[in-house]
């Protein structure tokens, strides 16, 4: 693991997307694999393996993760199983496993291997995969079909072990065309572009300070964009916080929330420096999916992130994804209802919902994965003043009662500050304030930075002291104003 030493400077280089393209492109090798297979002669018995070839091109060109990987390879072993001449074609349902897995394995652990500048991955998964998948294949025949040994070791064993090499040949013949053809096509990067795109799994990468959310030095730059919509920022989200985050239309408050949930790199691409941590993980080494159990987001346009037609089926979409048992769903989706008051509607269809309560469901589907830290981006946009005291009742209470940490962008700043004990105030990608709620407006009114923000009653105790009166703490609301007035009297 190599240790980084300024974070400031590490970078993180993403194209935007791109999550699917190991189905498209494997879809495609196995494909060719398969025509491959049906039409290539033999000599003397001898014919290279087209679809470990072809997998091999695909994981190396697409770098899959272990259980995509394993993906491929079952749909190689059923594509093969159909297809075989072999006596007994099921020995492909282990071996082709196998091979696509150790060729993500070669890929993920070996991909410095080069040579004049060239990867060697396509040679060297090309044979060690095929040698490994045939070694296994060949040994299952032997059992099943009770094959005699020296069939076996004189055999079956150096034809696998010549067919590794010609695959070994195969498989770069056929990687870099695929990669020219990819690339023109604009499903994958080019050389020079993957060169500059960071893998950070080599670093050794741990916060500095302490805290649930942790950002040291982000700055961040939008794919194909040349400013930075982020400046250096540092802040520590501390478990059991509410964090009102304000600022300027287009002062970086949303692409600041994208960093902690992982979009930013991940789905969103671009340049990002610095390091965020969640729990203690670097952001660039975990992905959106694990992140999620740990950090909940909300969008603005949170109708957007209905998916499904009924209440229960809404909050069960994401557990089932995860492959979460039916039984521990069930339990997730009574638990979420009952902390945003949905109970009584589990059964109902999303169309029969008020706005306020798609909002309170996609905030149960949000909190079906239990995550610590919950985020808002002006989650009271569309909301009525009485829905938007609601929404801050139900978020106070998930603060306070079930733990919940929660950072909130917010306009609409008399609603979320009675709630909030840290505020941040955001400018041109850079935090200029960071304390608690007081003191940011305190600095927002004497800076005149967002002054329009500040809740009118809190205003308007700023002018009473500049009039020389001293009423007491923080108009923060209508009501803390009235209680520092009556003790007035
Ligand atoms: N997907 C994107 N690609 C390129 N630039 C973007 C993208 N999303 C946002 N930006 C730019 O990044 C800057 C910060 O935008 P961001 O949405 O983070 O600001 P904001 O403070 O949340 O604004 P608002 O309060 O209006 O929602 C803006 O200049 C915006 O145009």
């Amino acid at each position: 693991m190599i240790q980084i030493h300024d974070i400031s400077k590490l970078e993180f280089h993403h194209r935007q997307g791109g999550q699917f393209r190991w189905i498209t492109i494997s879809t495609l090798m196995l494909a060719i694999g398969t025509i491959l297979h049906l039409v290539s002669p033999s000599v003397a018995g001898i014919t290279p393996n087209w679809t470990i070839a072809t997998y091999c091109v695909a994981i190396c060109l697409t770098k899959p993760t272990y259980r995509q990987a394993l993906g491929i390879g079952l749909v190689a072993a059923l594509v093969n199983v159909l297809t075989s001449k072999s006596g007994f074609p099921y020995g492909n349902l282990i071996s082709e496993p196998i091979g696509a897995l150790s060729c993500a394995f070669i890929v993920h652990y070996f991909s410095f291997l080069r040579f004049r500048g060239h990867s060697l991955l396509p040679v060297i998964t090309g044979i060690v995969s095929t040698c490994l998948s045939g070694g296994v294949f060949v040994t299952i025949l032997k059992f099943v079909m009770d094959l005699p040994m020296v069939v076996y070791t004189a055999g079956m064993l150096p034809l696998v072990g010549i067919i590794g090499l010609l695959n070994g040949i195969v498989t770069p013949v056929m990687y870099y065309p695929a990669l020219r053809l990819f690339v023109s096509r604009g499903v994958l990067d080019s050389l020079e572009e993957q060169m500059v795109i960071s893998d950070h799994s080599i670093f050794d990468l741990k916060p500095v300070r302490e805290g649930l959310i942790s950002l040291e030095h982000i700055s961040y730059i939008y794919n194909k964009q040349k400013t930075p919509v982020l400046n250096d920022i540092n802040l520590n989200i501390h478990k059991g916080d509410f964090l009102v985050i304000a600022g300027e239309s287009g002062s970086g408050k949303s692409s600041l929330c994208m960093t902690l949930t992982g979009a930013i790199p991940h789905y969103f691409g671009g340049v990002m420096k610095g390091m965020v941590y969640v729990d203690g993980k670097a952001t660039t080494q975990t992905t959106i999916s694990d992140l999620a159990c740990h950090v909940g987001m909300m969008l603005d346009d949170y109708d957007s992130q209905l998916v499904a037609m009924t209440v229960e089926e809404e909050i069960a979409f994401s557990l089932e994804n995860q492959g979460v048992n039916p039984k521990i769903i069930k339990e997730a989706i009574t638990s979420a209802l009952d902390k945003v008051g949905l109970t009584e509607y589990r059964t109902r269809e999303l169309s029969k919902l008020s706005g306020g309560q798609r909002q309170r469901l996609v905030i149960a589907g949000v909190l079906a994965t239990n995550p610590d830290i919950l985020v808002f981006d002006e989650p009271t946009s569309a909301l009525d003043p009485e829905g938007t005291n609601a929404f801050y009742q139900l978020i106070h209470n998930l603060n306070t009662r079930y733990g919940h940490t929660v950072v909130i962008v917010e306009h609409t700043l008399e609603a979320a500050l009675p709630y909030a004990n840290r505020m941040v105030l955001i400018d041109h990608g850079r935090i200029l304030c960071d304390s608690g709620v007081e003191t940011v407006l305190r600095y927002m009114y004497d800076t005149h930075i967002y002054v329009s923000a500040i809740p009118h009653v809190f205003a308007c105790q700023l002018k009473l002291e500049e009039m020389g009166y001293n009423i007491g703490k923080a108009w923060l609301s209508t009501e803390l104003a009235v209680q520092e007035l009556q003790k007035l009297q």
